[in-house]
């Protein structure tokens, strides 16, 4: 009987005088916010994920691409209670038709989705900003744990895909963790605290003016597991890792573009650094005219013209890796770590080396008893009373001089582990005979058996590091004083 536009304002007039009696206020939070698609509205569902699950009869299920695991959602036109500082609030999930759309630049879903929350208007200045704060960072924590990490690599060899991405990604599932790794627990723990630290140390890189970052350098024989303690580390904290391969990067600022491209909470990650990046580069880079002259070259990069100099802008320079590690450029994004691996780190460059910039140094030494323990566990299934006294005895008298490195012990015990016995027993025997091989053939270095070298203090081995970068600089400056010199002579004749 009433005319369209008249019971359209007495409906819009009703609404007012309810909502001006109602205790509650609600606040619509629609799937698309125009013609964007609202992160509010994908950030509660997956928020409300986590607690429908065990409170509804009737829930919807999706798996996002790129995840293994399925999330929980309100079905339609449902709705759910939820409690934030004791403060009680309600999400409604509402869901209703789209009316035909004649024509749009972007097609919109048929169905017009949002969420609307209520809460009572006495709460409202209380809790609203704050909750939907931390429903944010619970839904971004919950997208974090749900999607499988990546490995990214730039092996594409500096061009860039359709979206002007120069990574490459595909899902990461290596199964190494601490647990499986094989090293001195009292090591390992420690490195598991560091990484905690820094994974909850937001407020304490803050307070103290630092980038919030951190380096890495592992270094060892090949086969003791330092690709392995990689992923562990990426699997402990979930993070994402870009292995970064260096021979495919042609320039300083190519590098640099990379690590802009690089998103927080990731693991960027160098292998073999000494093979990677030929550091006697930066000699003829910087003409040979002055010993040392990379230093300068550091200093210059903060005003780019160290860089492309020399080799036509076709290599990269350590000081460019370093500004890349701790330069300013680092920080860009936040929450990263930096992770260095060689088996010689007595051929790396001492800038390198120097304190601060690779924040621990950890060396993965060859399997001693403890790391043994773990090795015969996982693969074997055995605790330390499943196995003969003597035995272990006789293991723990014998391995480290035998030099076995861990991933020589899992073949040996990956080829029997269907019979243990015999697994435990030929491990045995070879271990036996490389370590009396060891000590028959005067295996001793520096005065010290070279398997203990695992063993040796923090102290000892900073001492070690250093003694080996001031050898190593030593014979640069010869080498770079026979250079001039040559230089010389060709310049008299
Ligand atoms: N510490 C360890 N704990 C458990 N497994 C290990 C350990 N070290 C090596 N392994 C085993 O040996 C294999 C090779 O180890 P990994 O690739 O981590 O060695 P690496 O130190 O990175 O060697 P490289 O220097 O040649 O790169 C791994 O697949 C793993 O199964
Ligand atoms: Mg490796």
């Amino acid at each position: 009987i009433f005319p369209p536009e008249l019971r359209f304002a007495f409906l819009k007039f009703f609404n007012r005088i309810f909502h001006l009696f109602s205790s509650y206020c609600y606040f619509d939070i629609t799937e698309i916010d125009g013609v964007n698609t609202n992160e509010l509205y994908n950030a509660v569902q997956l928020y409300l994920s986590s607690s429908v699950s065990i409170a509804g009869n009737r829930l919807s299920l999706t798996r996002a691409v790129n995840s293994s695991s399925i999330t929980f959602g309100l079905s339609n036109n449902d709705s759910i209670v939820d409690t934030f500082n004791n403060v009680t609030v309600l999400w409604e999930h509402v869901v209703t038709q789209r009316q035909t759309q004649t024509f749009a630049w972007r097609p919109l879903p048929e169905e017009k989705r949002g969420f609307t929350l209520r809460i009572k208007k006495r709460d409202k200045a209380l809790i609203l900003s704050s909750y939907l704060d931390y429903i944010m960072e619970r839904a971004n924590e919950i997208r974090r744990k749900n999607q499988d990490r990546l490995l990214y690599t730039n092996s594409r060899g500096g061009s860039l895909d359709s979206r002007g991405h120069p990574w490459e990604s595909v899902p990461f599932k290596h199964p190494s963790t601490f647990e499986t790794l094989a090293m001195d627990p009292v090591k390992k723990q420690q490195i598991m605290d560091d990484l905690k630290d820094f994974a909850e140390g937001q407020m304490f890189y803050q307070k103290t003016g630092r980038a919030w970052k951190r380096g890495y350098l592992l270094y060892g024989p090949p086969g003791t597991g330092k690709s392995s303690m990689i992923a562990a580390m990426a699997n402990h904290l979930g993070y994402d890792i870009y292995d970064l391969e260096l021979t495919e990067v042609h320039s300083n600022s190519e590098l640099r573009k990379l690590l802009m491209k690089t998103s927080s909470k990731s693991i960027i990650v160098i292998e073999d650094i000494d093979c990677s990046i030929n550091l006697t580069n930066r000699k003829k880079n910087s003409n040979a005219t002055t010993q040392r002259s990379y230093y300068d070259m550091e200093t210059r990069l903060g005003t780019g013209s160290g860089e492309e100099s020399g080799n036509g802008g076709n290599t990269i320079t350590l000081s460019g890796l370093l500004n890349f590690t701790d330069g300013l450029w680092s920080c860009c994004g936040s929450e990263r770590i930096f992770v260095f691996t060689t088996n010689h780190i007595d051929k790396l460059d001492p800038a390198l080396l120097r304190s601060g910039r690779m924040d621990m140094h950890i060396h993965m030494s060859y399997c001693d008893f403890p790391s043994l323990k773990i090795l015969l566990k996982n693969y074997l299934g055995y605790e330390e009373e499943d196995v003969d006294d003597d035995v272990l005895k006789e293991m723990e008298r014998v391995v480290e001089k035998a030099e076995m490195t861990p991933a020589d012990v899992s073949e040996a015990l990956i080829k029997n582990r269907r019979d243990k016995d015999r697994a435990v027993r030929e491990l045995l025997e070879d271990v036996k005979s490389r370590g009396d091989g060891n000590v028959k053939d005067g295996n001793v270095k520096d005065g010290k058996l070279r398997g203990q070298s695992g063993n040796l203090t923090e102290l000892e081995i900073l001492e070690e590091e250093e003694k080996r970068a001031i050898d190593s600089q030593n014979e640069e400056e010869d080498s770079d004083e026979e250079e001039i010199e040559v230089e010389d002579n060709i310049c008299k004749d």
